[in-house]
């Protein structure tokens, strides 16, 4: 009889450390993290400014490299892999300064980011998705049709989200998503976390502050000293 091999991990950083090398002195920011993120979960990252939760963003992410060790997605080293392809493909990041394209409209960024990375929605036109997310997150019509600059933080922030919901990925990212909304907007986002998670089968990855979005995630971990540790579940 065989047994089937379980899925690898959506995710896996192994034993990865990270340094960054400046002209006078050298600063670790990881040290030897070992953690799996799976498909179907809602993840949060707490730790105090400075611990290094932006670092590892940008390195599960695909944006940098560990100076030690191996990030793997679905088993592929994302280094073999592609970090481009694995950008485009498979995971979107929702950044702290939102890295919108701020000679284009709300609307524009949405669509030329669905081209970019080729997301296909499951019916009618790009533009018609971009419009029903950009809507369904608070921006109406007259809105999106104004350019990025022309919007305050927090308008800019949902741009920036519906921009990685529109790229239908494996993985979303986000470093401090609800940092700029209202206490409405922001369950609002929380509650879009969860249903990618449990109704779409995604893995979510959030870098926060916030006690009350990590309390409504399905696993909470903790930055220190370059080391990552997960506290208890909470509800799911
Ligand atoms: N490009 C860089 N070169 C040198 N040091 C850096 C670089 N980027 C970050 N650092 C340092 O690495 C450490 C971790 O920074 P990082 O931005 O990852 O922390 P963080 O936990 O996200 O902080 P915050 O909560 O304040 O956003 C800090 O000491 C920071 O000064």
């Amino acid at each position: 009889m065989t047994t089937a091999t379980p899925p690898p991990p959506a995710l896996r950083l192994a034993g990865i450390s990270h340094t960054y090398s400046g002209q006078r002195r050298r600063t670790t920011v990881l040290r030897d993290v070992d953690y799996s993120f799976e498909r179907g979960t809602f993840y949060t990252i707490l730790g105090p400014s400075g611990s290094g939760k932006t670092t590892l963003l940008s390195l599960a992410s695909g944006l940098d490299t560990p100076t030690k060790g191996a990030i793997t997605f679905d088993g592929h080293d994302l280094t073999t892999l592609g970090l481009g392809r694995y950008r485009n493909k498979h995971a979107a990041t929702i950044f702290q300064q939102y890295n919108l394209l701020t000679y284009m409209t709300a609307l524009q960024n949405v669509t030329t980011a669905m081209e970019i990375t080729g997301a296909k929605p499951p019916t009618g036109s790009r533009k018609a998705r971009a419009l029903q997310l950009l809507e369904s997150i608070g921006l109406d019509k007259a809105i999106t049709a104004r350019n990025v600059m022309q919007l305050s933080g927090g308008q800019q922030q949902r741009v920036a989200i519906a921009r990685a919901l529109a790229c239908d990925v494996d993985i979303l990212f986000a470093d401090e998503p609800t940092g700029n909304l209202d206490e409405d907007t922001a369950q609002g986002i929380i509650d879009t976390f969860r249903d990618l998670a449990h109704q779409q089968d995604k893995c979510v990855v959030v870098v926060t502050h916030s006690q009350q979005l990590a309390a409504q995630s399905d696993r909470v971990l903790t930055l220190r000293k370059g080391k990552l540790t997960e506290q208890t579940t909470s509800a799911r």
